[in-house]
């Protein structure tokens, strides 16, 4: 069920609105077995079901904390129309205390109709990443429930248990722990990745190479491989709301959330030091420059261009009067949505074609496609032969051979080949 009649009507239709991988089969395939129907009619959705999960948007309010009004108001949706007992599952990420109000709401629905009916409210965070979404769905490494209800335990072991077969995944909580289990478990893994590009902008003002420091401390299991990658800053639509909505609720609490300051700072900070790079290339002179930009989306194999980071280094450069040549594999339609016919905008079919008169090269996602790259014929076509990767593609070495000066994220050694390459082109 969903308020967008447009969404709902691809759906049956079985065009999927986003993109991510798998899932336009799983809806074929479930819609023809006729275990999958899609509605506007909250009549109609809350007479079917005897769990309702609540997965509307939770979007940052002005202040940072989460803007409950979608949970709500599908929380009265559901206390105005059901006869008969009812789970309801909050889905959505939520503030610890949310599930709470999801109760009120309902209850005060259902007592201003008069009814007097059992209602279950539980918490169930969803822990999806986008573009594996159906991988991370099948195979969870864990399915977090907070409860207080046997009644619900039941239903939830129950309901989880093709996806719980191998091992047991399920952990069931208190409603509160489960809240925040989801917010804590976002804002290590923003941690992670910010502590990490704070490094490598260490890394290269020692002229260290981040990529082997990643290695290095990613095989300790205490500290693990993933989500130590440096970059260009977080985004998406969950990490930068979610470390906000925390800080908010940790300030609400008079309990300052210093670490997580210091890693939305950083992550600010680091969403602009690609760009930053280029105008220490060019001299702070990019005025009348044509970009190459690789990738727009926030990560690979989603059209998801929320918070991308690409939007800011598009921006910075559009205001220092420079032009961007952008291609993406998936996320072109979103992006002409957001910026319609932008004059320094120039969407091109192909990878290639965005080379095309391009000065220089910027990636901005690691989509897989970007990174059989032949180094001659891009040293060939950019006529400044630069390449400044925000996502630490290329072996330095291999770049450079062709000619090309190559700015990656925290390798110390390449850039100062670059720096000093670039001062002895510019004289
Ligand atoms: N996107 C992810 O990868 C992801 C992963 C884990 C958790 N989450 C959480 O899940 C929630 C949803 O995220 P999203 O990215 O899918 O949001 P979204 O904004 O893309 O989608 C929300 C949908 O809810 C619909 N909606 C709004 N009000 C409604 C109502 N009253 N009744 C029915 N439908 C209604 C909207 O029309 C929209 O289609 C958020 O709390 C988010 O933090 C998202
Ligand atoms: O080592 C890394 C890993 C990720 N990122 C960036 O971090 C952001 C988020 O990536 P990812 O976590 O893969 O995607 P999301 O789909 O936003 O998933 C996160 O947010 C979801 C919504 O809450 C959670 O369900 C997931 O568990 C959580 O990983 C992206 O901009 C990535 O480029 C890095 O810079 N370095």
């Amino acid at each position: 069920m969903d308020v967008d009649s447009q969404k709902v009507e691809k759906l049956r239709n079985g065009i999927i609105p986003i993109y991510e991988p798998g899932l336009e089969n799983i809806v074929a395939e479930n819609s023809k077995l006729d275990n999958l129907h899609f509605t506007d009619d909250a009549d109609e959705a809350v007479a079917f079901a005897d769990i309702i999960f609540i997965a509307v948007g939770t979007p940052p309010d002005e202040d940072g904390s989460a803007d409950l009004k979608y949970v709500l108001a599908v929380a009265r949706d559901v206390g105005r129309r059901m006869e008969v007992r009812k789970t309801v599952i909050t889905k959505s990420t939520v503030p610890v205390g949310t599930s709470d109000k999801v109760k009120a709401a309902i209850v005060e629905e259902l007592t201003t109709r008069n009814k007097d009916l059992i209602i279950d409210v539980a918490s169930n965070p969803e822990f999806l990443k986008e573009g594996a979404a159906v991988n991370d769905f099948m195979k969870p490494d864990r399915i977090v429930v907070g409860t207080d209800s046997d009644h619900v335990r039941k239903q939830m072991t129950e309901l989880y248990a093709p996806f719980n077969r191998n091992s047991d995944r399920m952990i069931f909580m208190d409603i509160r722990a489960a809240e925040l289990t989801k917010y804590a478990a976002n804002a290590m893994l923003a941690t992670k990745i910010s502590f990490m590009n704070e490094i490598a902008i260490l890394a290269e003002e020692l002229g260290a190479d981040v990529e082997q420091v990643r290695h290095g401390i990613g095989s300790d299991p205490r500290i693990g491989y993933q989500f130590i990658y440096p970059g260009i800053g977080y985004g998406g639509s969950c990490f930068p709301k979610d470390v906000q909505a925390l800080q908010r609720t940790g300030g609400e609490h008079g309990l300052p959330m210093r670490i997580l300051d210091a890693v939305e700072q950083v992550n600010a900070k680091q969403k602009l030091h690609l760009v930053n790079r280029v105008n220490q290339h060019y001299q702070g002179d990019i005025k009348g420059k044509t970009f190459a930009l690789w990738g727009l989306s926030f990560k690979p194999k989603t059209d998801d261009m929320r918070e991308a980071p690409s939007r800011q280094i598009m921006e910075a450069l559009w205001e220092a009067g420079a032009k961007v040549q952008a291609y993406d594999p998936e996320a072109m339609e979103e992006v002409e949505r957001i910026y319609g016919q932008h004059p320094g905008l120039l969407l091109t079919g192909t990878r290639d074609a965005a080379l095309t008169g391009a000065d220089a090269l910027i990636i901005c996602t690691e989509w897989q496609h970007f990174r059989a790259a032949n180094f001659d014929a891009l040293a060939e076509t950019l006529s400044d032969k630069v390449i400044f990767d925000g996502r630490n593609m290329y072996e330095p070495s291999r770049v450079e051979a062709a000619g090309l000066t190559y700015y990656a994220i925290g390798r110390g050694e390449s850039l100062r080949r670059s720096l000093l390459d670039s001062t002895s082109t510019k004289g």
